[in-house]
């Protein structure tokens, strides 16, 4: 018998090289590429694995032991398993065929019992078996022959159920998505409300000087009037004009706005069009005079740059007529205020025609009820843990608190208002940085207080659906994906996970991996988030055959040992371009050899000392492999990478020590590095020369 290649052996099994080099890996077997031989005896291993892949698995163990079934027998059930394949060939959707599974002995045609069946996102094959009245041998046989290798326990997704039916002549209809649960807002009697603050967003075109017009604000309005304040950067502030307060947003450009608004919350009361008197209505303008028209939020116009010699304000409200927006001194109904940033110009009049507007607009709420409001900015501190500004729209906020944010169940453990001074409540309009989440919020997530249980309950729910639609849109099993690396014999889609330390270089790096997406190869990025690599992460990306992107943020042990299991290639970056080289380099073929790190060990931080001479040294735990004296070391805090650099000095007790491994203590002492915090954790790791591969 001449040896089959796998490629040919693929073909011959009718499924993808791909697919077939995967459950090569699953068994062991040994070979090199596509166009590997393969011995007799890892044919016959296969061939025994589909095989069994055909039966149910309570069914599986008794396979094995009655293992010795005659040859003639295994030949028997090939013969039939690519007979029926040959008939599938030929098929159109909604064909009902022949199919004689190996416990349909007798050719009987399978005929399901019912002919429309309602799924959700995805189904068991058991389950879906069991909807159609049929042998769930029968089912998974019928998923081989589509290129899904599934067992009786896995979820087939509702596309697949949906060809699968097709099959047996059955429509599956697709049950609605549930959307994650609202976080259900509490109606207010209107004689419970009473006015509060506005809340400003500053728009408009690049360097028209939005930043400018906040700093000057901040200065004149917030840290002047109460003499020595100094106010933090928290994505908010409150100034004070006659004895009235107003909330602004400062964070310039209209993104935070947009993203607030994608997510169907709005926090803006006004928004303030930044225009430069010497350089007029310019793209962005519009678009920012777009966003505020479409969100029906009224716009103040400050004509900002006065004092340059070349300002044109009647050019600018010209232009603004063009628009829609015509100023009150030309007979239109829009407030157009000259102001000039740089000079402190103009800004009282600014905010008295902000409360002007507001008091028209009536902008009240109930302070006396659970909060609800929105969520500015939120990050990964590396001392304090997850860390969000957030907006109060209504109630009061108080610390102790239980809450859900977006899908983050937390509890306010303290909160300090925008000049950095704890306080116990915040109510009604009134920004405030708030610690105790469990895990990093998005910009723009609505927050609502509500009772610790069911907190917890609606942060889990979303977080399932959330996750679902993860999974449903990482195209797990997915056959158009399946058909697609079929046909070529090639991954056409390269699945990325993505988890950073800051949510901006997050979405930053997503979109730039994103846009080096060609023809050949797609990249999707199927999960991102702020935090360290999780076990979770691992499992998305074992479910998606893709990688993960670590950026400034390492895998916790458990995520390590998944991906070691699961062979999935982590790749961790402190450069955002490098992360793009690499990924664009694998998607040409063009991956140098490099030096491939490869972690010794860990080690936690029990104790600091400070040594003359020496600087801080950490008594440590090795917790993990070992640590060697001339390993390089990274310093982790709450997942997140504090320093990388090399050791200067290793100890065990009072000598010189080579190597300390797992399970005992030693003092690392680090080169350039003195910031070592108790319960800090120590990575090593050394570098070998490796061929690349992403
Ligand atoms: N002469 C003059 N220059 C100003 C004034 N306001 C801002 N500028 C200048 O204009 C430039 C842009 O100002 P920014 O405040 O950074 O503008 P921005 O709109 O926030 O810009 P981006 O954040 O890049 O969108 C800076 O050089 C400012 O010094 C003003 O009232 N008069």
């Amino acid at each position: 018998m001449t040896k089959k290649r796998v490629y040919e052996f693929a073909k011959e099994l009718k499924l993808g090289s791909k697919q077939l080099m995967k459950l090569l890996n699953d068994l062991d077997i040994d070979y090199k590429s596509h166009m590997s031989s393969l011995s007799d005896e890892a044919v016959n291993k296969v061939k025994d694995h589909l095989k069994k892949l055909e039966q149910p698995q309570d069914k599986q163990k008794e396979a094995n032991s009655n293992k010795v079934k005659s040859d003639e027998e295994k030949k028997k059930k090939l013969q039939k398993k690519n007979k029926s394949k040959d008939q599938r060939k030929g098929k159109t959707k909604g064909t009902q065929q022949n199919n004689a599974g190996p416990r349909s002995r007798k050719n009987e045609i399978v005929k399901a019992k019912v002919e429309e069946i309602e799924i959700g996102e995805s189904i068991s094959v058991q389950e879906y078996a069991k909807l159609l009245g049929i042998e769930a041998t029968d089912v998974i046989k019928k998923l081989i022959g589509l290129g899904v290798m599934a067992t009786l326990n896995n979820e087939i997704d509702a596309e697949t159920a949906q060809i699968l039916g097709a099959e047996y002549g059955v429509e599956t209809k697709i049950k609605e998505p549930e959307k994650p649960e609202e976080l259900e807002d509490i109606e207010d009697k209107p004689e419970e409300l009473i006015e509060r603050p506005p809340v400003v967003t500053v728009m408009g075109h690049v360097d028209h000087g939005k930043t400018s017009l906040l700093d000057a604000i901040r200065e004149e309005n917030v840290t002047a009037t109460e003499a020595g304040g100094i106010t933090q950067h928290i994505g908010a502030y409150q100034a004070q004009i006659n004895g009235r307060k107003i909330t602004f947003l400062d964070t310039p450009g209209h993104e935070a706005f947009t993203a607030m608004r994608a997510r169907g919350a709005q926090a803006t009361d006004i928004a303030i069009l930044v225009v430069a008197a010497d350089d007029g209505v310019m793209p962005q303008t519009v678009e920012a005079i777009n966003h505020a028209k479409a969100a029906g939020v009224p716009v103040i116009v400050a004509i900002n740059k006065i004092d340059k010699p070349d300002s044109n304000p009647d050019r600018v409200k010209q232009e603004l007529t063009e628009h829609g927006l015509v100023s009150e001194d030309w007979g239109g109904e829009t407030i157009c205020v000259p102001v000039s940033a740089i000079r402190k110009e103009g800004l009282d009049t600014l905010l008295e025609m902000v409360l002007l507007v507001a008091e028209m607009q009536e902008i009240k709420a109930n302070p006396d009820r659970p909060a609800r409001g929105i969520v500015i900015e939120a990050e990964l501190d590396k001392g304090r843990g997850p860390v969000a500004t957030m907006l109060v729209l209504k109630g009061t906020l108080k610390v102790g608190q239980p809450l859900v944010a977006g899908s983050i169940f937390g509890k306010v453990r303290a909160m300090m208002d925008y000049k950095g001074r704890r306080i116990k409540s915040a109510g009604p309009s009134v920004p405030v940085e708030v610690l105790g989440l469990s895990d990093v919020p998005n910009a723009g997530d609505v927050f609502q207080v509500m009772d610790e249980k069911k907190a917890r309950a609606v942060a889990g729910e979303i977080q399932t659906v959330k996750r679902e639609e993860e999974l449903r849109r990482s195209g797990k099993i997915s056959l158009d994906e399946l058909f697609n690396s079929m046909q070529a014999g090639e991954i056409k889609e390269l699945n990325i996970v993505i988890k950073g330390d800051v949510q901006g270089s997050v979405e930053a790096l997503g979109q730039s991996l994103e846009r080096l997406s060609t023809d050949e190869v797609k990249v999707n990025i199927i999960h991102s988030g702020v935090g360290g690599i999780s076990e979770t992460d691992v499992m998305l990306a074992t479910a998606s055959n893709g990688i993960i992107i670590g950026f400034n943020v390492r895998p916790d042990n458990n995520a390590r040992k998944a991906a070691e299991k699961e062979e999935i290639d982590i790749h961790v970056y402190r450069v955002i371009y490098e992360a793009l080289d690499d990924v664009k380099a694998a998607m040409t073929g063009l991956l140098d050899p490099e030096f491939k790190e490869v972690v010794l060990g860990q080690a936690k931080v029990r104790a600091t000392f400070k040594v003359p001479k020496a600087g801080t040294i950490a008594g440590c735990y090795v917790t993990d492999g070992k640590v060697t004296n001339s390993a390089k070391v990274r310093v982790i805090r709450n997942g997140v990478v504090v320093h990388e650099g090399a050791i200067d000095s290793l100890r065990r007790f009072k000598d010189d020590a080579k190597e300390v491994m797992q399970g005992y203590e030693c003092g690392v002492g680090l080169e350039n590095y003195n910031d070592i915090k108790d319960e800090d954790i120590l990575e090593f790791y050394t570098f070998v020369e490796v061929q690349r591969e992403l």
